[in-house]
């Protein structure tokens, strides 16, 4: 986020939300288009934050019902401050089940009159109609989780224990000092539950889906051109100060105000977006949990600058916990597959970039057939595929950055459960990767970059991803 002017819209941040938990619905085709039930459903998801209101217009101009939580973060409607931050608000409480994950917004008498709020919510309708993402690579899976009644007896006491409570109690507090971190990270490498039930807990405690804005510092371009730094964080929230012009040429300025739940300023490491994004959740990919992390944002934002390092920092969590006796024992082992999107064909990033196709199988779950999986034990190895990785992806030039990339690319680990084999097999070997039932897994994602007009050059026509939004995005769903 620079201090370039870009388009600025004051629901920006739950547009990417939205559109993610939209887009994949409308794939299912679960109701149809302008159906009554859709608008029934839509009211009551409004109501339940008092907008009802921005409905109703809606509903009379026949636009599917599906589409109308992105034309109202797009802004429709007269939307005061107020309720555009309901409105984000009730799009961030959107996870994967449809459901709220935290507190709803509790009408006034007024606005709750004769409905009951809570069932339209919660109903199977609206989850068929809302409750999906973006990219879900849990689909992609050819193995299904490891079955709860394998999972063993409560995990055993770890030497990792002490710094539990306090890693994830502290996921959010990145202005604690460097000297504190540092003496944190020596005594307490990664938080790790005690036991099933303070695990299960401490997974409830952590939120299904977690938004993190991190604003990058001013470019050369942008700094050769004097501009102005537009954006200030505080807190949680961030401003963007808008130069606009009134019909008679006065000047002014339109403040723009956002909540997210982290917000990263210019002068935060990529170390510290680790504490606060990917490190609350590595304990939880041994308790049969699946999560992507995705970087959202326009060419030039930073997401691979900020991508890059987290699938390095989280599999040294991994490994270290993965010799632990008690996964040790079990025969856990960690494995890695990187692939790329790349004008619409898939390619394995890792096997010399052999095409790869996508399949549906018996039980409609996407596969991706011929996708190589190898086993990491060591951080250094892991390091030597992702730059392997990195190396083989396609990238170019766009008016706002030089080496732009210009596919998906996807690095997953996952954690699988192997049985005992009699015959050693070699550690590449795609048959063992096959054996294993997957206990969890990690997708990271960096997204190729969406470009304004201004930032698309003749060179990018065919590779680029037109989309309007100014922020790079974090979303942690699982
Ligand atoms: N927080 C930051 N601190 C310092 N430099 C940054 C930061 N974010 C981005 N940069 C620099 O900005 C440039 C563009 O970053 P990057 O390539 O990560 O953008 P991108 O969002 O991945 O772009 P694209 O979508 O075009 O691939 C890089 O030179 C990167 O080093």
């Amino acid at each position: 986020m620079g201090g370039q002017l870009q388009q600025t819209n004051a629901a920006a941040a739950a547009a990417a939300t939205a559109t993610a938990l939209y887009d994949h619905a409308s794939a299912g085709g679960s109701l149809g288009p302008t159906s009554d039930a859709g608008d029934a459903v839509m009211a009551r998801w409004l109501q339940s934050a008092g907008l009802q209101h921005l409905a109703s217009p809606l509903a009379s101009t026949g636009i599917d019902h599906r589409l109308l939580p992105n034309i109202l973060v797009q802004g429709y409607g007269a939307q005061s401050a107020e309720e555009k931050q309901r409105l984000f608000k009730l799009m961030r409480n959107l996870n994967f089940n449809g459901e709220s994950v935290s507190e709803p917004y509790t009408p006034t008498a007024q606005t709750s009159a004769g409905v009951s709020y809570s069932d339209g919510f919660y109903s199977p309708e609206f989850r068929g109609d809302f409750g999906a993402g973006l990219l879900d690579l849990h689909a992609m899976d050819d193995t299904e989780l490891l079955s709860e009644h394998v999972i063993p007896e409560p995990f055993d006491p770890s030497p990792l224990m002490p710094g539990v409570a306090k890693g994830l109690e502290n996921d959010f507090n990145v202005t604690r000092s460097r000297q504190h971190r540092e003496q944190t990270d020596a005594d307490l490498p990664v938080p790790f539950p005690t036991s099933e039930k303070e695990s299960s807990s401490k997974e409830n405690n952590v939120a299904k889906i977690k938004v993190v804005v991190r604003k990058r510092p001013l470019n050369k371009k942008e700094l050769a051109r004097k501009e102005d730094d537009i954006v200030t964080v505080y807190d949680n929230a961030l401003t963007v100060l808008e130069p606009k012009l009134k019909v008679d040429l006065t000047a002014y300025v339109e403040k723009h105000e956002f909540c997210f739940d982290a917000v990263l300023d210019e002068r935060v490491t990529n170390d510290e977006v680790y504490r606060v994004t990917v490190e609350p959740i590595i304990p939880t990919i041994f308790q049969r949990t699946k999560a992507t992390c995705f970087a959202y944002g326009q060419t030039g934002s930073g997401k691979t600058f900020t991508m890059q390092p987290l699938p390095l920092r989280a599999a040294e969590d991994l490994v270290r916990l993965l010799r632990q006796p008690v996964y040790h024992n079990q025969r856990f082992k960690l494995w890695l597959s990187f692939f790329e999107i790349y004008g619409g064909k898939l390619f394995d990033l890792l096997s010399e970039r052999k095409k790869l196709c996508m399949r549906e199988d018996g039980r409609q779950q996407v596969c991706i057939v011929g996708l190589q999986e190898f086993e990491v034990s060591d951080v250094q190895i892991v390091k030597e595929y992702i730059e392997r990785g990195n190396a083989a992806r396609s990238t170019g030039s766009t008016g706002a950055n030089e080496e732009s990339s210009r596919s998906h690319a996807i690095l997953q680990l996952a954690v699988k459960k192997h049985s005992e084999v009699k015959d050693s097999r070699r550690n590449n070997d795609v048959n063992e990767s096959k054996s294993g039932k997957v206990v969890g897994k990690i997708s990271f994602i960096d997204l190729a970059g969406s470009e304004r007009g201004a930032d698309t050059t003749d060179n990018d026509r065919q590779t680029r991803y037109p989309l309007f939004e100014p922020y790079s995005f974090f979303l942690l769903l699982f």
